[in-house]
Order: C-alpha cells, then structure tokens, then sequence
C-alpha cells in the first residue's frame, strides 16, 4: 500500500475574501490525514473512511451507481462525504493516464470534517499524493497543489482559492492571492483551536457570501476590507508584532460575522477566548460552526475554552512545517 499523509490548517486571516482575489495567510497544523493506496485489476474504486462520520456512518462503497455506500442516511449526504474522494481519485486518473485503473483507499484523519481546518484539503492532497505514487507517477509539490485545488473547485463548483490545499501541500504559513502562492516566514504562533463539535458546509457558504456581495455593494466592501486586514496582517508577521496579529485577527472576525458565516457558539468561543486574555481569536474557514482560531502563549485560552458551552474540544496547534508527507 501506498501511503502519504497531508496536514490541516488554520486561517490567520483571510478565508472567503481569498476566493474573490483577496489575500490570505492559513498556517498548516499537525492534526494530519492519511491516505492508503492500493491499485485494483477491476477497475473499482472502494473506499474505506474510518473517520467519515457524518451522522454516525462510516462507509465502504465503489464508485459505479450500483455500489453506493449502504447506509441509513440520506443520499445527498453520502454525496457530501465521499465527493472530494472521489475527485481526488479523477485527478489521479487524469495525471497518470491510468483512466481505467481501479484503487483500494483507506483514509484515516485526525482532522475534524467541514470544522474550518481544511480536512477536504487535506484528504484530497494526500489522496492525490498516495494514488499517483501507487501506479509509478511522483507529482512535484507545485502540480500536486494544484491538482487538489481542482478538487476542492470541482466539488465547490468553482468556489474554492488555491489556499487550502497549497497551505496543506507545501506546510507552513503560506500567502495566497490569485494563482499568486508563496511560503512565509511567521514568527512562532502560540496557536489554540476551539471546535464546537459541528461543522458548516463550504460550498454552501461560499455560495451564501457571493450572493450577498452580488446583493449589496457594502458586502463587496467588506471583502475588499478583509482584504486590507490581511494586508496589515503580514506586515504585523513579518515584524513579529503578535499583539497586531491578534488585534487585526478580531477585527477579521467582525469582518466574517458581517458577511453572515459566523455563528453563535463559534462567536460564543471567541469571545471565551479574548475574556481569557487571548491576543487575538477568530473563527477559522468557511465558518457556520467548526472551530475558531486563538492566540495565546498562556494556557489561559484554553482552560477558559474548556469550561465554554457550545465548546467541544480545545487544543494547542503546533504549526506543520512539512506538507504532505510520503509515509510508505
Ligand atoms: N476522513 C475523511 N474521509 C473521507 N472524506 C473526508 C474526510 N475528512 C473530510 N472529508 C471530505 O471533506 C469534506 C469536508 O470538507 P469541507 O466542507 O471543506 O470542510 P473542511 O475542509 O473545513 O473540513 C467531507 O464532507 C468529506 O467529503
Ligand atoms: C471559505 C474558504 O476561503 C476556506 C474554506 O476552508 P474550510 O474548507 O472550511 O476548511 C474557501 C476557499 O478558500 O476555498
Ligand atoms: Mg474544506
């Protein structure tokens, strides 16, 4: 078996607006999923996710219409759970030439679903790493990215940045904007995520923000204003200054609240977070539930984070220096 892994992510700044052209800085962490590849004679696709837990099911399904996963839950969301697999699977066709190669793919992750740290970005990475590898083609990092990124647009029906899944292929702080994709020095980041134990859809939630800005002219605005937030935000990295970061991450938030994809027990978190003295705290990706992103040194954030309603788990992040990692 062929085996690579990719890491999650947290975004500083940036997420949503960075689909309309803007700027954004996400960080990738080392909560990691890894992908298992075996190539098959029949041409099947089977896949085993023993992390897909969307309303308690795991699955096991081959990709022809006759071979869906046979579980008690509703179609659409088994379409929801198992279509960046599946996209990520034509990209390995589509960058081999194996168009009728079938795969055995075992996907394990430590990275929460549709929470905001880029688990679709992770598994489509790692998946598309691991497949590749298994029938004798090693893609270079730039084309992996972007192969991933076709994922994530295919299956947003074209509301996807390349941020997401550069940042889990490459690792580290990255800065995306346009096709524009660089790796950035940042100084240590005392980083602490909040989940809330759900999870927002971001193909619907970026849809909701694209109406909203075809709607009203101040919603326009407001991504061109998170835009400048993340403009100060690198000038506050690249001169160290974590008390600017944190002030310019609350203001992010805002920004995001306005736009419609915060929540109540994300909102209720951050606010846990910046009463215990966090430096700064935002929710982290499409948003609608999931986790927020803090800053703090201390192990204040945390605790607080902890005793928060509406919190599920609080960890420490350590940024993952290393993207996508070949394991076997
Ligand atoms: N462990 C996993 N196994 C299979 N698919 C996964 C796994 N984790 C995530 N996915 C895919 O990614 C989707 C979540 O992606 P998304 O809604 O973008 O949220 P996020 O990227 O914030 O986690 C899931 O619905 C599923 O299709
Ligand atoms: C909302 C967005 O900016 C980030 C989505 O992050 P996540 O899939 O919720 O982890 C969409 C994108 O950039 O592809
Ligand atoms: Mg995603």
């Amino acid at each position: 078996m062929t085996l690579s892994s990719a890491p999650g992510k947290v975004y500083l700044f940036g997420e949503h607006a960075v689909v309309y052209g803007e700027p954004a800085v996400p960080c990738a962490i080392e909560r990691r999923a890894r992908v298992g590849v075996e190539p098959r004679e029949d041409g099947k696709l089977r896949v085993h996710a023993e992390d897909l837990s969307l309303d308690g099911f795991t699955v096991e399904y081959g990709a022809a219409a006759d071979d869906r996963p046979d579980v008690d839950v509703s179609e659409s969301l088994v379409t929801a759970a198992t279509q960046y697999v599946d996209s990520a699977i034509e990209q390995v066709r589509d960058a081999t030439g194996e168009d009728d190669v079938g795969f055995d793919v075992t996907i394990e992750s430590d990275i929460p679903l549709g929470a905001g740290l880029g688990s679709s970005a992770a598994v489509a990475v790692a998946a598309i790493d691991a497949g590749t590898r298994a029938v004798g083609t090693t893609l270079e990092s730039g084309e992996l990215a972007e192969r991933a990124y076709r994922t994530e647009y295919d299956v947003q029906e074209g509301q996807a940045s390349r941020a997401d899944t550069f940042c889990s292929a490459t690792g580290g702080a990255v800065r995306v904007e346009g096709d524009d994709c660089r790796s950035i020095e940042a100084p240590d980041l005392p980083i602490v995520v909040g989940f809330d134990g759900g999870a927002g859809d971001t193909g619907e939630l970026v849809a909701g923000v694209r109406t909203l800005r075809e709607e009203y002219a101040f919603a326009a605005d407001t991504v061109e204003a998170i835009g400048d937030v993340v403009r100060n935000g690198e000038e506050a990295l690249a001169d160290g200054d974590l008390a600017e970061v944190g002030r310019l991450m609350d203001f992010n938030h805002g920004l995001l609240s306005a736009l419609g994809v915060s929540s109540r027990s994300l909102d209720s978190m951050v606010w846990a977070a910046r009463d215990a003295g966090a430096i700064g705290a935002k929710l982290t990706g499409a948003g609608g539930g999931g986790c927020i992103v803090a800053l703090d040194p201390t192990p204040e954030t945390e605790t607080a984070l902890s005793f928060t309603p509406g919190c599920e788990e609080a960890f420490r992040a350590e940024l993952a220096e290393t993207g996508v990692k070949r394991l076997e």
